[in-house]
């Protein structure tokens, strides 16, 4: 086998994943309005030889069809010639797996984390405390408490990209954009979607936990 076709094959291993992803995920809801954005990294982080699958800007997500991703290089540059637009968020991928070198990054808005964002704006990020899905990021500490960063979300995405790079935080795998959604990631999809799960699970419970608490 060459290298060529290894790589071939990790590519279609690739689009599989996000293609299974993808509908998983529009079953549950979670691309309301063609919202929400997947992509999946083939090549070497360390060799800075990579590559990333992205699903294309603008798409009905609850729908296949076979022009639903495309790849891009690290500075999110399509790969091949296309017609396809890469999502208009890809410089946020290309700066997260710049940051974590992670292998596969999935974004979603939903209204828990949508209005959550909004709950704790002035503080700048989630106060989460001794949630047992803190566990599905690798946390194992006796009621663990973690603060989730909530960043800006301008219309103008390169804008946005200074503020993730300042307030990532390598402990906790996501990052949310205020009123907008969450970026989830991991070490591979299984990995992004444990944790992308967890988030959402962690922000229905803050915010019914809210509510109970402003009665
Ligand atoms: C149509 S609202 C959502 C978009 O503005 C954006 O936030 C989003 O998540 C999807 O953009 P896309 O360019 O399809 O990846
Ligand atoms: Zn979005």
């Amino acid at each position: 086998m060459t290298i060529q076709d290894v790589r071939l094959e990790e590519k279609q291993q690739a689009l599989a994943e996000l293609r299974d992803i993808k509908s998983l995920f529009a079953a549950r809801g979670w691309f309301p309005g063609t919202s929400g954005n997947l992509s999946i990294r083939v090549g070497e982080f360390e060799a800075d030889n990579f590559q990333f699958a992205i699903t294309a800007s603008g798409k009905d997500k609850s729908i296949s069809t076979p022009e639903d991703f495309l790849f891009v290089d690290q500075s999110g540059q399509a790969c091949e010639k296309t017609s396809l637009k890469p999502s208009a968020e890809t410089l946020i991928h290309s700066e997260i797996y710049r940051l974590t070198g992670c292998g596969a990054i999935f974004h979603i808005h939903s209204v828990f984390n949508s209005i959550v964002s909004e709950l704790f704006w002035s503080r700048k990020s989630i106060p989460v405390d001794g949630v047992e899905l803190i566990k599905a990021f690798n946390i194992w500490e006796e009621e663990a408490h973690i603060e989730i960063p909530i960043v800006s979300n301008f219309a103008h995405i390169p804008s946005i990209v200074p503020e993730i790079t300042e307030r990532l935080d390598p402990r906790i795998p996501g990052i949310m954009l205020r009123k907008h959604g969450i970026y989830a990631w991991g070490a591979n999809a299984f990995e992004a979607k444990r944790h992308l799960e967890a988030f959402e699970f962690i922000f229905e419970y803050v915010y019914r936990w809210e509510l109970l608490n402003r009665r």
